[in-house]
């Protein structure tokens, strides 16, 4: 079965309140984006790559290729004004069968197993949807109130999610809402069961600058 992955991108990093979006910022020598499409070819090579990108950075992202001398193939699409409308942009680019993976431009410690895991429960059972239990306590909160409530009945939503094709492009035919913080809720949307995969604490999404930090402690572990 051919096997695609979505790499969003299109963001602009606004909690990141760096110079340049997030995703072309460097970790390790060479930019986090790079690391997440390398992620990728490394578990399988022959997946079909697409990157979504703001148009406006399309140039800026060709300079580093040949900067870094990044030869991966991909085809580029461009962005939308949401994560939402940035996948759905790179469903539409997708004309074949088979299964697509949707993953965070910036979540570039992304394993091999959970890739691999992730394509496989997607065949079997129409979706994978990676995830961790919460390591801190959590509350409710309501108005001026608080209560506690039980962690275990939560999980910590990560990318992977990976997709039959046909199943995920329905999906995204809906209208646009603002519970659609991910790919899962789209699916589940139109009366899906999600599974979930496990996930992992280093999977990090890179979102605010004390998560470059960890990124680069990562990098050296
Ligand atoms: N219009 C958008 C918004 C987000 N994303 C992508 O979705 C992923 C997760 O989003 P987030 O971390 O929120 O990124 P940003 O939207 O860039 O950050 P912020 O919310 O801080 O502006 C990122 O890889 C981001 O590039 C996207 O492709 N298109
Ligand atoms: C898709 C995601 O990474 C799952 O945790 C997350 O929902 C993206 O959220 P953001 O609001 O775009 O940061």
């Amino acid at each position: 079965m051919q096997k695609y992955v979505i790499i969003v991108a299109g963001g602009s990093g606004t909690r990141m309140k760096s110079d340049i979006p997030k995703q072309f910022i460097e970790i390790g020598g060479k930019p986090i984006l790079m690391h997440t499409i390398e992620a990728y070819i490394e578990a399988f090579a022959s997946l079909k790559l697409i990157l979504v990108l703001p148009e406006i950075q399309i140039p800026f992202w060709r300079g580093l290729c040949e900067k870094h001398k990044f030869t991966i193939k991909h085809q580029i699409v461009n962005g939308g004004n949401s994560r939402f409308q940035s996948v759905k942009n790179g469903l539409n680019a997708i004309h074949g069968n088979g299964l697509v993976a949707i993953h965070d431009g910036v979540r570039p410690f992304v394993s091999t197993e959970i890739i691999k895991e992730s394509f496989k429960v997607a065949a079997d059972k129409g979706n994978a949807v990676t995830s961790v239990p919460l390591k801190d306590s959590i509350r409710f909160i309501e108005g001026e109130n608080n209560k506690v409530v039980d962690r275990s009945q939560f999980q910590l939503i990560q990318t992977p999610q990976t997709f039959q094709i046909q199943l995920i492009k329905k999906a995204f035919e809906v209208k646009e809402n603002h519970t659609f913080t991910d790919d899962a809720s789209v699916l589940e949307h139109m009366g899906e069961k999600i599974n979930l995969i496990e996930g992992d604490y280093k999977n990090i999404k890179i979102t605010t600058a004390e998560d470059l930090i960890m990124a680069n402690a990562i990098l050296k572990a």
